[in-house]
This record gives structure tokens, sequence and C-alpha cells, in this order.
């Protein structure tokens, strides 16, 4: 194994921090440390959910309460080990997380801040009333931890354990997301469109990582419970909960780092402003708040990343950015579809309709495409092409209508299903993660091609199975020239590049049929001539494909079928010399009568 400069760094971080507490440090800064480890725990969950999934929950508190009073509970008044408790506490997590999962994660836009606020106050809520919990009182009296016989009572032998705690969640939070699911997860902050139709069930991760964050604000709660040595429910309110997503969004809320920097900033920050201020001000109050608001406001206007990306911009300027080790060269090949034989029956489009309100964009639209074509469909601005697309590729439902893919009806199906069945396409307004690498985007195409699981990836034990999804998204990229741009950030390519990573993202899925919505809108002419080559090899090996294109020279050179359409209805379908020689269809265009 090579030694990398990260690993150094790593190295050295651990170290520092396995010697703090054998150094004269006062034990304030050792208990100032206990709380930034279990702060950073909460919002490295917080980094998952609403730095790389967009989901913003105000209610992690909550579960930090439930870890802390299942411990309590369970050992003051029963007498059971800590370490019971926290099994415990996850558990009862793992079901409260659940059952408020699959209630609010389904809410879009700004419901499901509503509604984490709404049960993270009942929550709390119905904590501070339970008689057998304590009340407002809590649970006094809870012992300090052991391990292997030794008492973990002292804050300086605690601090070893929260921080073996947080590092290992920040490096399973970390493996996951640079994994297959993980891209997937990456997906849900804007692309969920796309990784749908590479068959992701978005729903699903948002619901693993959902219970993730949970999960680790259950075991902060636990830490906590130990610490503290007894629990009461004021910690566990909405107002800790909003500083939760205050530290996220200062450390760097799409960075695991972020959280531990956010803990450490909002620690210290809150500490010194709540001896200091009353003192300056000569009255007592929360005033540490409203500073802490300003500083919020400061950070989201103009380092809206937070902290730690802000700091490693900075120190980039000092290093080459690092691209990923390739170490997939002997990987084995990933297992192909086999392919329909050419000229059987691959899509069979049926009186398919579409309305939105009272515009039918789609009206009763019937077309066959058979295996090793490449079908046009093309038609004025606002014909329905895009439409069309949708409804075959399940994006969107249709009014009416059926659809049969590979011999299976796929009417009603959702896109992620569809793509089981071999069908993969690429977007009129490209769809991507801006800020993962060309060839991250492309592995998730290949996402159905790979098995390994949110588990496995968070303990690394996925690498072989990486290594064939990247050796293939390699290929790929290769296929469709782009290997020089592997390493690059999506977000970084020019308009023309990116359309030709969606097709190899669309390829690695090993489709049998590759939908193209306007492929060459945005490529120079010679990057059109390429596009068009590397399709025709790609018919030539088996490959079927249907594309939506307004370039008239590209799309007549390329395809062997046409289907012309006009304000949703098909207006003639044939051979490019056939559409071309039609007088409706130069009306069509040139707007005058037929
Ligand atoms: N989600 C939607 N809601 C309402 N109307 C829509 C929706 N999507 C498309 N339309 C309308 O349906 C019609 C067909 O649109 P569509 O995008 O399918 O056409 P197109 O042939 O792909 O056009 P272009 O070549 O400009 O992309 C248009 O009038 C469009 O405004």
């Amino acid at each position: 194994m090579t030694i990398k400069p990260s690993h150094l760094s790593a190295a050295a971080g651990v170290f520092a921090l396995a010697v703090l507490p054998l150094l004269p440090v006062p034990e304030f800064w050792i208990t100032q440390a206990n709380y930034i480890g279990m702060f950073a725990l909460v919002a490295l969950g917080l980094v998952l959910l609403t730095g790389v999934a967009g989901l913003t929950s105000f209610g992690q508190a909550a579960f930090v309460g439930v870890g802390a009073y299942a411990t309590a509970l369970l050992s003051t008044r029963y007498g059971l080990s800590p370490w019971l408790g926290l099994v415990a506490g996850l558990a009862i997590t793992v079901v409260i997380a659940a059952v408020l999962g699959w209630i609010t994660l389904r809410m879009s836009g700004h419901y499901l801040p509503l509604a984490t606020i709404a049960w993270a106050l009942s929550l709390n809520f119905t904590i501070a009333n339970l008689e057998f919990l304590g009340k407002y009182d809590g649970l006094l009296g809870v012992p300090a931890i052991s391990l292997f016989g030794v008492s973990l009572a002292d804050g300086r032998a605690m601090y070893y354990l929260i921080w073996l705690c947080a590092l290992l969640g920040a490096l399973a939070v970390r493996n996951l997301l640079d994994s297959r699911p993980g891209r997937a997860i990456r997906a849900l902050g804007g692309a969920t469109v796309m990784a749908e139709a590479m068959g992701v069930s978005t729903y699903r991760y948002k619901v693993v990582i959902f219970l993730i964050a949970a999960l680790l604000a259950s075991v902060s709660g636990w830490l906590f419970a130990h610490v503290q040595r007894t629990v009461n429910p004021s910690p566990f309110g909405l107002k800790m909960g909003i500083e939760y997503l205050f530290m996220a969004v200062v450390g760097g809320a799409s960075s695991v780092w972020g959280a531990f920097v956010g803990a450490g900033v909002f620690k210290i920050i809150e500490d010194q402003l709540k001896e200091l201020l009353p003192r300056l001000l000569g009255s007592n109050g929360n005033f540490e708040i409203i500073v802490l608001g300003v500083v919020l406001v400061l950070m989201l206007k103009y380092a809206p990343k937070g902290l730690w990306p802000a700091l490693q911009t900075a120190l980039a300027r000092h290093r080459p950015a690092r691209a990923r080790m390739r170490d997939w060269a002997q990987a084995p090949a990933l297992p192909v579809r086999p392919k329909p034989a050419a000229g059987t029956v691959l899509l069979e489009v049926d009186g398919l309709r579409k309305q939105f309100g009272g515009l039918v964009a789609v009206n009763d639209v019937s077309f066959t495409l058979r295996a090793g074509e490449i079908m046009g469909l093309i038609g004025p601005n606002g014909a329905g092409k895009s439409t069309t697309f949708n409804l075959i590729s399940g994006v969107m439902s249709a009014s009416a209508g059926t659809l049969r893919f590979a011999g299976a009806s796929i009417s009603g199906l959702p896109s992620r299903r569809i793509a089981r069945l071999g069908l993969s396409r690429t977007f009129q307004h490209v769809k991507m993660i801006p800020d993962m690498t060309v060839l991250e985007n492309v592995a998730l195409g290949g996402y159905l091609r790979s098995t390994s699981g949110t588990l496995r990836a968070m303990l690394r034990l996925d690498r072989e199975d990486e290594r064939r999804l990247f050796a293939e998204a390699e290929r790929q990229l290769q296929r469709i020239g782009m290997q020089a741009h592997l390493h690059e950030l999506a977000g970084n390519l020019a308009l023309g590049p990116q359309r030709m990573m969606e097709i190899a993202r669309a390829l690695c899925s090993d489709p049998s049929l590759l939908l193209l919505d306007e492929p060459a809108a945005g490529l120079r002419h010679k990057e059109k001539q390429a596009l068009a080559e590397v399709l025709r090899q790609l018919r030539s090996e088996g490959m079927s494909i249907l594309l939506v294109e307004h370039d008239m020279d590209f799309v007549m050179g390329l395809t062997d079928r046409l289907v012309v359409m006009e304000f949703g209805t098909k207006l003639i379908e044939g051979t490019p010399a056939q559409v071309q020689a039609s007088p409706e269809v130069r009306a069509a265009y040139l707007g005058t009568e037929h």
C-alpha cells in the first residue's frame, strides 16, 4: 500500500487527539473537547441529511434525547449496563426514526423542516411529561460507563470514548459518501430525477440517511447521559436542534470534517460569549444567541458552503488537486445484459397521450422501434418530443395509451423500474452531480450493475465492487473520447462534454435502448461528428437508440427512421429521405399551411 499525504495528515491528527489528555491541559479544555466530539457526532448526521441530501432537520436533538433517556432509564431504574442502554437506545431510535421518516420524508420543500420542528417539539414534550422519565426534573444518578472493568467516570477517560465514536462516525460517513450508495445519496440534493432514471430508489436512500443521522445523534445522547450523569429534557429541545443545524452550516454542511469545525467553533464561541457578553452589557441574558444568529447570516452571505470548504479552498492554492488513485486496471469486467436480436420489436408505443390541464402535449402517438436501429424523434419546438421521452422512460406517467419494452408492459412503471429492464436516457437539460468527478457521475450510471449496500460501504468492504464499477465507467468514457476528463469535477465541464458525460453515464448501465434527448445541442461541429461516429459504432454493436434532436444535418445523416411530431401528434413516420421529401414536414418547420 502506498502512503498518501492524506494518510500522514490523518495519522498526525489522530496522534494529536490521542496525546491531548496526557498533556497538562486544564480540565476545562478536556470538557470542551468532549462536548465538541459529542456535538460533532450529531452534526455529522446533518452533513448527510442537510448538507448532502438537502433535507433540513431541526429535530436531531430529539434523537439525542432518545439515546440519553434510554440509557439513563435502564441504568438508574433497572441497574442495567450502559452498554445495554446503548443498544436499547439505538433500537428505540431506529423504530422512532423509521416511523417519523416514513411519514415525513415524502414531504418536500419547506414542509419537511416544519415537520421536523413539529416532531422535535412533540418528542421533547412527551419526554418532559412522562412520570417514569422524571418529568421536567429528569433522571439523576446515571452511572459512569465502564470498559473492561475500567470506570470512565473521569472526563479524560470519557474523552477517548467520545472521540473514538466521533472519528469512527466520521470515517463511516466519509466511506459512505465515496461509494455506490453514496453517489445515490449525493444525487438527493438536486438530481433525484436523474438518479431514479439510473435505477435508484431515492425515497429509500432518504430513509437510510435519516436513520443514520438519528443513530449518530442517539450515540451522542448515550455519551452525553454518561458524561453529565443526569438527564433532563432541556438539552434535547428545539433550541438545541437549531444549534446543531447551526454547527453543520457554519462548519460546512456538505463535508464530513465541517461537522467537527462547526461543533468546535460553536462550542468555543458560545462559551466565550456567555461569559463576555453579560460582563460587557452589564446584565444577564442569552445574548450569545443574537451573536450566533448574526454569525450565521454573515456566513451564509460570505461563505455559504461553510468554514471547512473555505479552508480547503485556501489550502488548495498551495497544493495540487488530488485525483482518485486508479486502482481498477485489473478489475474483472461487469456482466453484460443479453441484447435482443437485431430487427426484433424492442419498444412499442401505442396511443400515447399526455395532458397538462387543458393542453394536450402528446396526442395519441404510436410507433415501434426495432432492436439495432437509430430512430429520431423530430418536430418544431413544443411539439411534444421531450414529453414523449419522459413518458417512455417513466419520468412522467401517461394520461392514456400503452408502452411495451422488451416484451413487457412498462405502462405506469416508475423510471427506476424501467431502467432495470435495460432502458437508459440522457436529459434535454443536463442532469448531473456537479461536485462529483466525471468518473463518479458516470459510475452512478452503473448503479444497477453493482450491489454493494450502505453497511458494506460504511465498513469499506465494497472496494472490489467499486473497482469494477470504475473500470466500467472509465471504459465508457474512453468509448466517447472523454478519458482526459476522468477526474475533473462535472460542474467544471463545458456544456458539450457534459452532454457526452451523460451519454457515457447512460451507457454505463449497459442498456438495450438508449434515449438521447438533444445529444448534439451545445456541441461544436467536430464534437457532433465524433458523437455521430460513436452512435454509429454503438449501433453496429447492437445498441438501439431513440433520439430527439433539432440539428437536421446530424439527424438525417445518422438515423434509420424518423418520427415527426407537431402539436403533440405524429405527423409522419419514415426514412430520412421520405421525411425530407414530405411537404407536410416542410410546412411544419417553415410554418406554412399544409
Ligand atoms: N410539466 C409540464 N407542465 C405543463 N406543460 C408542459 C409540461 N411539460 C411540457 N409542457 C408543454 O407541453 C408541450 C410540449 O413540450 P415538450 O417539451 O414535450 O416539447 P418539445 O417538442 O420537446 O419542445 P422543445 O424542442 O422546445 O424541447 C409544450 O407546450 C410545453 O409547454
